[in-house]
This record gives C-alpha cells, structure tokens and sequence, in this order.
C-alpha cells in the first residue's frame, strides 16, 4: 500500500448532502438542498416523468438535476433543488490527512485477463447486426483516508484542469449510510440542448498525455492514425447519430474525428450538432435515449451489457452513468460520468474503463485505464507507483 498526500476535511457531513456542483467550462451550476424528488425509474421513461414533474404546479427552481446510472435498466437519482447557489471555492476546508490506495478492484492482473477474455469474445462473434463488436471493461480503485473526505474540495482541486466539467452529484444511499456523492472531471458531453439546438461531443480512442511536446506529437499522430482507435470511435458516432437522427430535421458530424485534450489524456472527438424537429423532445428525453453510448458501454447495447455483467467483477452504480441537469424548458446538459470517483464517508472509489476491440491488447487497455485514474490521482496527490 502507498500512502500519499492527502486532502482533507470537515468533521462532520452536515447539511451537504444535497450539494450539487456542475461546472463546465463556460457555464456554472450549483444548488443545495432537496425541494422534491422525481419518481425514479429507468432511462427510457425519464423524459415522460421529467415532463411530468414540470406540468404539475410547484414552487422552487424549474430544474431537475441529478445522475443517471450506468445501467439504463435501473433506477436514476434526479431532483428539484432548494435553490441555486454560489460555488464553493473549498480551500478553506483543505487540510493534510493521510491518504492511501487499500485496493484495486480487480487487479490490473485480473483485468488483463478480462480484457483477453473479451478480445476472445469479440473475435468469435458470430457476423451479423447482432454480434458483439466492442465493449467497454472498467476497472477500480479503493482510496481510504483517515478524515472525511469533502466532496466539494475534490471537485475544486479537479478543476485545476479547466478543459474539464467537474461534478459533485448526491448519490441515493441506505437509510442510516453516510451520504454518497460522484465526484468527477469529465470530458465528455453527451448531449446538450437549447431550444431545438442539440450538440454532443462524444470521445473514443484515447492516449496517455505525458507533457513533453515531442512526445505527445508522436502519441497525437499515433492515435490520429490508429485504425484500432478509430474505429472505437465510429461505434460511438454511429450511435449518437443513429439515436438523433429520428428526432431531428439536421444533424451534421464531422467524416473524421479531431483530437481533444485533457490535462492527462488525449481522446479521439467529434462533435455532432443538430436541430430537433419539436420543441417538446427534452434534454431528458434525449439523455434517456442516448444513454449509455458505445464510449462507455460498447456496441451492440444489450449485448454489451450482457457481457460487463459477466467479465467486470464489480457493480459501476453511478460510474458511466450521466450527469446533469433539466429545466421546464426542456434545455439541459448531460455529461458522460467518467473520470470519476464514488465518494463515501472515509473512502472512495475511483473508476476507469477503457473501449475493447478485436484488435485490442491487455497490456495497452491496463496501460489506458491507469492514465484516466491520472485525473483524479492528482487531485488526490497519489502517485502512479500502484497504478498499472
Ligand atoms: C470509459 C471511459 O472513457 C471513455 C471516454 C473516452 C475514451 C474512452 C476510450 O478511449 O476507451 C472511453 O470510451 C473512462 O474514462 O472511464
């Protein structure tokens, strides 16, 4: 086990458990306190409830914020906020408390056999619309600290990457079970509407940034290039297109996709804009539809479910779920929950996953996840050393 540099704390919880913080790079959301929830239930239903809940006559904000989570079968946590707030700056709170990786769930070992087991899958699918062509495997972190950990500083020290939206979202929890937030630094949007204006910037394909400008060049090149990448990529694209395209009179994307860069990583990007045939198609609607794209789950859907249930080891919750809020308009911003960490009481969960293809290699795969737990590693002040 490595200790490291820690962040720290409060010594109690109190009244944050309804924080929400969202904040992307040109727009900054942040509410406390619960007014009302909406009935939870499953991805395919959430735009009918969330139109709904804005029909009926109710006090507080018209917004809805909250987290879809990975599985669309299962139920969201989404709900109308007290009120809106100013954004926290969390440096008051920081202190140095010991902070320790316990666990890697699974092992990088065990993950590289996952990832083969999957390559295996894949090779032996059967041709046709139904084989399985990619699935995205992720793998997990266990961090302890010896103080609570404050979900607000973790988002505030993400945020030193201002290519990021960084998040802090309340988590359903066991009546009695400390409060449970998803704190994360994500790239990527998956969809955001304004009036009949729709864009998503979906990533696939993905390298590790180290810092030196030769370097990065030969990974940029390298993955700009990479059949292997690209193709991850398209799975995405198709997707995305094929879930907007009965819902809007345009739709454009780029033929190719152009880099995007984190503060750790480089990722394949393309954005995708549209306008949306009626005013009554909500972002919720659209996240519901949308969501989980290949970038997280893989392609085809179910099938691609099916097989994260048999080869990951773990229940991801939250983690590649969806974040973000609604309002009575229907405008909204859903971002993919990735780069991300289940925070809980005086531990915390970090994820990663990376896409699987037939031309995909352990080594590389554990390789790419250990680089996306970069993000909030250095949040953490956790080194590297344990990350492979
Ligand atoms: C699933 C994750 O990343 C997705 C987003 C960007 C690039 C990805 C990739 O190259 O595999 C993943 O699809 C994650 O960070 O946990």
């Amino acid at each position: 086990m490595s200790a490291a540099r820690a962040i720290e704390v409060r010594d109690s919880i109190g009244d944050i458990a309804s924080l929400f913080r969202l904040h992307a790079p040109d727009r900054r959301l942040a509410t406390d306190g619960l007014q009302a929830r909406l009935p939870s239930g499953p991805a395919a239903t959430l735009g009918e409830r969330v139109a709904a809940f804005f029909a009926a006559p109710r006090i507080g904000p018209d917004l809805l914020v909250g987290a879809l989570p990975f599985d669309p079968h299962h139920d969201d946590a989404l709900y109308q906020p007290a009120r809106l707030s100013a954004s926290a700056s969390g440096a008051a709170l920081s202190t140095l408390e010991p902070l320790l990786v316990a666990a890697e769930l699974p092992p990088a070992a065990d993950y590289a056999d996952a990832v083969a087991r999957c390559v295996s899958r894949l090779r032996e699918a059967p041709a046709g619309d139904d084989a399985l062509r990619k699935v995205v495997l992720a793998r997990g972190l266990r961090v302890e600290s010896a103080a609570l950990i404050d979900p607000n500083l973790l988002a505030v020290r993400l945020g030193s990457d201002a290519s990021v939206t960084t998040y802090v979202v309340p988590l359903p929890v066991a009546s009695g079970d400390a409060p449970a937030w998803l704190v994360g630094a994500t790239p990527e949007l998956l969809v955001s509407r304004r009036g009949r204006a729709v864009v998503s910037h979906p990533l696939a394909g993905s390298a590790r940034r180290v810092g030196n400008a030769a370097e990065d060049r030969l990974r940029t090149d390298a993955l700009l290039a990479s059949d292997k990448d690209l193709h991850e990529h398209r799975f995405v694209v198709e997707a995305i297109l094929d879930g907007l395209a009965p819902l809007c009179s345009q739709l454009q994307a780029p033929p190719r996709p152009s880099l995007h860069a984190t503060a750790t990583m480089w990722h394949l990007a393309t954005r995708i804009t549209g306008t949306l045939k009626r005013d009554d198609i909500s972002s919720a609607m659209l996240a519901g539809v949308l969501h989980p794209t290949p970038a997280v789950c893989g392609t085809p859907r179910l099938q691609a479910l099916q097989a994260i249930r048999e080869l990951e080891p773990f229940d991801r919750g939250f983690y590649a779920g969806a974040v973000g809020w609604t309002d009575a308009s229907g405008d909204g911003d859903w971002y993919v929950a990735i780069r991300c960490a289940r925070v809980q009481g005086h531990a915390m969960h970090l994820f990663a996953g990376a896409g699987i293809v037939t031309d995909s290699q352990p080594a590389l795969e554990v390789d790419e996840t250990a680089a996306k737990f970069m993000a909030l590693r250095n949040a953490l002040g956790i080194d590297d050393a344990r990350a492979a």
